[in-house]
């Protein structure tokens, strides 16, 4: 599937445009960084993409089923449940049985390289294990779309590093993936970049 932005441009109230003129098709299979300086509206795209903020121009075009996740800056989850858990719990609520379900969380698990604290409690994860966390469990939930907002900012570069690395394997994935990031590394792991400076109204337009 995909998702076609059409001459997208945004701006609050009468504020200046963040960016205009944003035309592109994104594809299942690719992992788009969406980079710029701070300020330059990363997060408000998501947002856009996300439903939840209306484009002041130009149109989003997605499918009427279209389901969209959301892995964010900050890791949150249950600080007494394991790992497995917090990745079986999106595939319980598809409806696969217990086991069913802890295998498939192991297999993701192993691709996000968290194998080795897979029964370990979420509290005890170190920063890194728990955005890769995160991004396991955002792709068990079968997102059609999944936004992700500067998963590596809260961290050093070595444990960044293995945040890139999990974020390069998405791309097999059925799933589009738009990662907002002002981490160049980071948007090397991607497969393709919408790079907001481009889209600036006085780049644009005129
Ligand atoms: N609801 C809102 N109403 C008015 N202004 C807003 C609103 N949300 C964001 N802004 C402003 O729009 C601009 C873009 O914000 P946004 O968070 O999208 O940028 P960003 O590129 O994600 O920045 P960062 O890298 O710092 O997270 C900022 O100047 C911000 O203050």
């Amino acid at each position: 599937m995909s998702v076609v932005l059409s001459g997208v441009g945004h701006r609050f109230d009468a504020q200046p445009w963040l960016f205009r003129g944003l035309s592109v098709s994104l594809e299942t299979g690719h992992v788009y960084a969406l980079t710029g300086p701070s300020g330059s509206g990363k997060s408000t795209l998501l947002s856009i993409l996300a439903g939840w903020t209306a484009a002041a121009e130009g149109a989003v075009h997605g499918s009427e089923t279209m389901r969209v996740g959301w892995v964010f800056q900050n890791p949150h989850g249950v600080p007494g449940r394991t790992a497995s858990d917090h990745v079986a719990l999106p595939f319980l609520a598809q409806g696969l049985s217990r086991e069913a379900a802890d295998d498939k969380a192991a297999e993701l698990l192993e691709r996000f390289g968290l194998s080795p604290v897979a029964f370990r409690a979420f509290r005890e994860l170190s920063g890194g294990e728990a955005q890769r966390l995160m991004l396991a469990r955002g792709m068990a939930a079968k997102p059609d779309v999944l936004l992700v907002d500067e998963p590596t900012a809260q961290l050093d570069r070595a444990t960044a590093s293995t945040i890139d690395a999990a974020i390069a394997a998405m791309a097999s994935a059925d799933v589009i993936v738009v990662v907002a990031t002002h981490d160049a590394r980071t948007r090397a792991a991607c497969t393709d970049e919408i790079a907001l400076d481009d889209y600036r109204s006085d780049v644009a337009i005129g």
